[in-house]
């Protein structure tokens, strides 16, 4: 009593004690530590202390009380191993008494032959105790109201429940439980202070109760069902940490005691509350049921311990950040701790060490979602697939720590120097900093770390405080803080021992143009940390999570020009949608189409299957800029092309900027490669030295294989002579229909409306659109040309040159047939036919493009509809050029070719082929 007699003043009286105290008290009655004094300890029970005292924690456990452990669970002699399932249920899990009948009904269902159950409290119950003992210790009387809110709760449910003795013996106890709490808060309110004993055995009440409610509705179903108060079993040592070590060895004594007592094939058992070894209630503090149920499944050697949450599992990412981000279905112990650090929805490290120690499987799985199977931690060894072959990716999940600041430390001085590393990380301790990683190359000349932004200026001040003298001397050139960091781990057991890991990471980030300020990877091998700027975090942490296949190669598009070409490729692209994802894990998603006059934008991916109608309904004003943006500033997806669709030069003239931007470009646009050659240099100059690809192969024979024919032949070391050819699909269709009755303006008609002719049919019929394809090929081949080095004989008739529009063109067009016809009848009494053919002369460095004269035994003879044919002669193909030919112009097969460039990209950016 003398604990009291200091502290009240004599008008107050000592709370009436209970006369007999309850059955789950009867062990380590509420009141017998009162005459003991108190262990020592900080007074608030210890919640997460963040991420050194958890690594510190962990190997504390394992080096300590995990030695107990392997001869204590010898000693309990329960009914054999293998047969105990174990059940952890959180708050949430029994917050209403209809979420308890659901529990209940999940444990009955369990077809384990015994089972025990860990719960905690019913959700907010724990809050309300800690918030009495807080009302209480600041001596303000609503404690009594709020302890009223408590009882009420409880009663409640169990009026749900239960009822007849049931439900009267359970509202005995909590009767009379309330009341011993009214007299403890009492004390607590006369002592204005409650000790950590006080509270923990206060706080331990809402496990006691849901334990006891759910033990009882279990009973009901017809099965036996005890229910155990872990006071009476489970004991716990404080550590230096402030964390608990569990006795291993007088627990599993106090557990064959109980059981021999209480034998039962399913227990209820409370979570988070344990004893001391001296008998004071103590708890087993944050994640407190995770860590019984743990230390559960060690004693009873379980085949499983199953946590009960309310989420599906364990993500590859947090899925807020990545929409993609997917349920791991097993993750090894050792991967569960790394994703834990970073605040993944894992166990506490501390609560995996006692189930590791018997290659106990832990699964978590969502209570509201029964039909997700969840995650399993367990050892990696066991890792297969439906089929039973190993699949086992080497990157199991990604992680993000925000607000980070690096401080880099660096100077000549440093080198070979032993003890600057201990006097700088002296002194960031001495401001009680955490470091969050450290790096230093071999040349020992710098040393960068991260701390927490808010960290950084004490940090800084007291190496500049403590490194003065060789800053002065210049021994340190300086210590640098560069702010507004990030971290992005990767985390995967087998990136140990799997080569490739860190470049396929680096390149992703590289790809998606994201620079890496430091690097850190411990020789575990287990997580790959990279610093990068905060503002790149997010599309860092969605660009890797994509190239290692835990989400489909996402890109955004935005398509420029929906007319022919643009159209018919975004519904090739809708129609292709599903095969893509479900086959090649490609998500192509369309941000924005744009044309000259309105533009449509989505955030998240406009539906295909309606564009034309949501662009006439939703479309805004084009904007080109407001239009890039969009499609490249979405934080969602890593990798953006823009799809130029046009024949628009100014269009043309963007892209220079876009690749610049990490913005990749596809085109059947001949404009930019066939435009000023210092422009054209420029370009490819800027995309050979990115991660930025530039894809043009509709530029030349529209969908047909030509450009990456002549790219394939020169990368391979041949060396071209000489490329000649029929390039153009609508003089192809002109000449092979420009036969019998047909009139020249007949045959271009037709072209038009087959679709095979540019936008305007004159940069056909003027052999425009032939020569900027010589030029193209030229230039692959190395030649300098420009557009007017090409000579070009057109076929538009002197005086429609001017004409004011391509319609006005296309009606005068027919009072100039004769010319043509005239050409053709000369050539047909010669046996011939009339093509138009361009030539590449790379011997010579120069170009042509004219109307020759066939024989009709001439492979150019031979074509029909608006066939190209292409002659590539080069040193390997001398004798016999190789030759593609096939249908060069057409909506169909030009978005074809366009389509295939963008699955070329996808490729490029780690689609699976
Ligand atoms: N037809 C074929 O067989 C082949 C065509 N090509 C190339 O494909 C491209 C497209 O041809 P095609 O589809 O037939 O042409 P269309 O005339 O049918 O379509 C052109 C589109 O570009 C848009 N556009 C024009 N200028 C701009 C601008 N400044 N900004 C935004 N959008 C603009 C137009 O929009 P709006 O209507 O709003 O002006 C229209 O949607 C051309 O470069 C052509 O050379 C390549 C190989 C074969
Ligand atoms: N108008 C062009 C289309 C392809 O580039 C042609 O006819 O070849
Ligand atoms: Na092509």
């Amino acid at each position: 009593m003398a604990f009291f007699a200091s502290s009240l003043s004599p008008s107050y009286s000592l709370p009436n004690l209970p006369s007999k105290p309850n059955k789950f008290f009867t062990k380590i009655h509420p009141f017998s530590f009162l005459q003991r004094p108190p262990i020592s300890r900080p007074r608030c029970s210890l919640p997460f202390q963040g991420r050194e005292s958890l690594n510190f924690n962990l190997l504390a456990s394992v080096t300590t009380a995990d030695v107990l452990l392997d001869e204590a669970v010898e000693e309990v002699q329960l009914p054999k191993g293998d047969t105990w399932s174990i059940h952890k249920f959180g708050g949430t899990c029994v917050g209403t008494s209809e979420r308890i009948r659901n529990v209940a009904n999940i444990v009955v269902k369990d077809e384990s032959e015994r089972k025990l159950v860990v719960v905690s409290a019913m959700s907010k119950v724990t809050d309300m105790m800690y918030d009495l003992i807080h009302k209480a210790e600041a001596r303000d009387d609503s404690y009594i109201i709020s302890l009223d809110a408590v009882l009420e709760k409880h009663k409640s449910t169990a009026t749900d429940l239960l009822e007849g003795d049931d439900l009267a013996n359970f509202l005995a106890r909590l009767h009379q439980d309330i009341n011993n709490l009214k007299a403890m808060l009492r004390a607590i309110y006369i002592a204005g202070h409650a000790t950590e004993s006080f509270s923990d055995f206060v706080v331990g009440h809402g496990e006691l109760w849901s334990a006891q409610l759910l033990s009882a509705v279990v009973r009901k179903s017809g099965l036996g069902c005890t229910c155990m108060d872990t006071r009476e079993v489970l004991v716990v040592n404080p550590t230096s940490s402030n964390q608990v070590d569990p006795d291993y060895v007088e627990s599993s004594r106090r557990l064959k005691k109980w059981y021999s007592e209480n034998s039962s094939d399913i227990i209820v058992a409370t979570g988070f509350i344990a004893t001391t070894p001296q008998n004071i209630p103590t708890t087993l503090k944050r994640d407190g049921s995770d860590f019984s149920a743990a230390i559960m499944g060690a004693l009873f050697k379980a085949r499983q311990v199953t946590i009960w949450t309310d989420v599906d599992g364990v993500y590859s990412a947090d899925p807020r950040k990545v929409s993609e981000a997917v349920i791991l279905k097993k993750l090894s112990y050792q991967e569960a701790w790394e994703m834990s650090y970073f605040g993944a929805n894992v166990l506490h490290p501390r609560t995996i060490i006692p189930v590791m120690k018997y290659d106990i499987p832990i699964v978590i799985r969502n209570i509201f979602n029964l039909s997700a199977p969840g995650t399993m931690i367990c050892r990696p060894d066991g890792f297969e697939n439906e089929d039973g072959d190993r699949v086992e990716s080497p990157v199991k999940g990604f992680a993000t720590i925000d607000n980070l600041a690096l401080v880099n430390v660096e100077g000549t001085g440093m080198a070979g120097v032993p003890g600057t590393a201990s006097a700088i990380f002296g002194a960031v301790r001495d401001v009680g900093a955490n470091v969050i990683m450290i790096s230093q190359a071999s040349s020992e000349h710098s040393v960068c770390f991260a701390v927490p932004e808010k960290e950084v200026k004490a940090v800084s001040a007291a190496l500049e405080s403590r490194f003065r003298q060789a800053l002065d001397a210049g021994r340190l050139s300086q210590i640098a803080v560069i702010p507004n960091c990030s971290i992005l781990a990767t985390v995967g057991q087998k990136m140990a021992s799997t080569p490739g890991v860190s470049a396929t990471l680096f390149n992703a980030l590289a790809k998606a143009n994201i620079n890496i300020r430091a690097i850190a990877q411990g020789c575990s091998e287990y997580n790959v940390t990279v610093v990068i700027k905060r503002e790149d975090c997010i599309k860092a942490l969605r660009a890797v999570h994509s190239r290692f296949y835990l989400s489909r190669t996402t890109i955004a598009m935005g398509i420029i020009g929906p007319g022919l070409i643009g159209g018919t490729l975004l519904d090739q692209l809708k129609d292709q949608a599903a095969v893509l994802k479900e086959k090649f894990n490609i998500d192509l998603r369309v941000m924005g189409i744009t044309g000259s006059k309105t533009m449509l934008l989505s955030d998240t991916g406009i539906d295909l299957s309606i564009w034309r109608d949501l662009q006439k309904e939703q479309g805004e004003k084009a904007d080109m800029q407001k239009f890039v943006q969009h499609v490249h500033g979405n934080h969602f997806i890593p990798n953006t092309a823009i799809v130029d669709c046009t024949a628009d030069s100014h269009v043309a003239s963007r892209y220079h900027d876009w690749l610049r931007r990490g913005i990749h470009v596809i085109t059947p646009n001949k404009k930019a490669n066939s435009g000023p050659l210092e422009q054209y240099l420029k370009l490819r100059t800027l995309q050979r030295q990115s991660y930025t690809h530039y894809f043009y192969e509709g530029t030349v024979g529209a969908g047909l294989p030509i450009i990456s024919t002549l790219q394939g032949l020169l990368e391979t070391g041949d060396k071209i002579l000489r490329i000649e050819g029929i390039f153009s699909g609508t003089l192809s269709y002109i000449f092979n229909n420009f036969v019998g009755a047909r009139t020249f303006s007949d045959a271009v008609k037709e072209a038009k409306v087959a679709g095979y002719t540019e936008p305007d049919p004159r940069d056909d019929l003027s052999g425009t659109d032939v020569a900027r394809k010589v030029i193209i090929l030229a230039r692959e081949s190395g030649l300098k040309l420009e557009l007017a080095d090409i000579p070009v004989q057109s076929l538009v008739p002197e005086p429609l040159k001017d004409s004011a529009s391509p319609e006005e063109f296309m009606e005068k067009l027919p009072q100039y047939d004769q010319d043509l016809a005239k050409q053709r009848q000369e050539a047909e009494a010669a046996g011939e036919v009339l093509r138009y053919v361009g030539v590449v002369d790379v011997v010579n460095k120069k170009g042509t493009v004219e109307l020759r004269r066939y024989k009709k035994e001439h492979p150019f003879a031979q074509l029909s509809g608006s066939d190209n044919i292409i002659a590539f002669s080069t040193q390997r193909y001398e004798k016999q050029p190789l030759i593609v030919r096939g249908p060069g112009a057409g909506a169909e097969v030009t978005a074809g070719g366009v389509f295939s460039d963008i699955l070329r990209l996808a490729s490029y950016l780690g689609a699976p082929s």
